[in-house]
């Protein structure tokens, strides 16, 4: 497998096309190294369809995904350097606090006197300090994505796939959840440095994003600056979507 030598993207689709019965995606992407990615559109434009292609819960017609420089279009998905987050279900009902995140270092749970350390720490860096014996029917749904980011933290991989996993907890909640992610991004530890978000809160894409990809009918039609395709100014479409007045509309 080619090794990533620092010049490749964190991300690229390179001509992924998938087809969803009569609805057609084809996908160019490339994101970088570090990168924070939000991708908007309207419902049904393919946002998660990328996701899921990045992620392997579905392969390509044709086209190739590639990871910090290898090439994962054949890979299942638990072997693909990547964690994601999804709206709801991120954890194992069975397992305990402690044990969901202990999956991130080892996914037979052989935990070593260092693991289990290192679990408790990562549950301390998302403020559950106490809650390892606590299973996820008695936590709060922010308090069970806490769980979540705590082992993506430990996980270490490259690249992080959001699926609004926030969107569910109300809109400080949710800020305060991207902010965490945000500062256990910077703190340098195991957490992803390079973000792919689908969101619906343009706000959420203001605060965070480098950079914005909008989509329509299974196609980026439109990517830039976060704050350049956030103000309208780049493309029509981008404005009649955000509801903004644009020179362009
Ligand atoms: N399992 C499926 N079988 C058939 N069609 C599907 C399936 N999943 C998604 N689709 C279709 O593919 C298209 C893209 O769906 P997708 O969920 O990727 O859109 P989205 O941009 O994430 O939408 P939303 O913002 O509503 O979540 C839609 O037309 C959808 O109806």
């Amino acid at each position: 497998m080619p090794r990533n030598d620092g010049c490749e993207p964190a991300l690229l689709l390179d001509g992924v096309r998938f087809a969803h019965g009569e609805t057609r995606m084809d996908f160019d992407l490339r994101v970088s190294a570090g990168e924070w990615l939000a991708l908007i559109g309207p419902s049904g434009a393919g946002k998660s369809t990328l996701l899921d292609l990045v992620a392997g819960f579905l392969r390509p017609a044709s086209g190739q995904v590639r990871i910090a420089g290898s090439d994962v279009t054949e890979l299942a998905p638990a072997e693909r350097p990547l964690s994601m987050l999804f709206q709801e279900n991120n954890l194992f009902p069975g397992l305990d606090a402690f044990r969901n995140v202990a999956l991130g270092i080892s996914p037979r749970l052989w935990i070593s006197k260092a693991d289990r350390r290192a679990v408790e720490a990562a549950l301390a860096s998302v403020g559950l300090e106490g809650y390892g014996k606590r299973l996820p029917s008695e936590m709060s749904g922010g308090e069970r994505q806490r769980v979540a980011l705590a082992r993506a933290f430990l996980r270490e991989q490259p690249l992080i796939l959001l699926d609004e996993p926030f969107a569910a907890l109300g809109p400080a909640l949710r800020a305060d959840m991207l902010k965490l992610l945000a500062e256990l991004r910077r703190r340098g530890g195991g957490m992803p440095k390079t973000v792919v978000m689908v969101t619906h809160h343009p706000e959420d894409a203001a605060t965070h994003a480098d950079r914005v990809a909008y989509l329509e009918q299974g196609e980026i039609v439109a990517i830039g600056p976060a704050r350049q395709m956030l103000s309208g100014g780049a493309d029509a479409r981008v404005s009649r979507y955000l509801g903004l007045p644009g020179e362009n509309v």
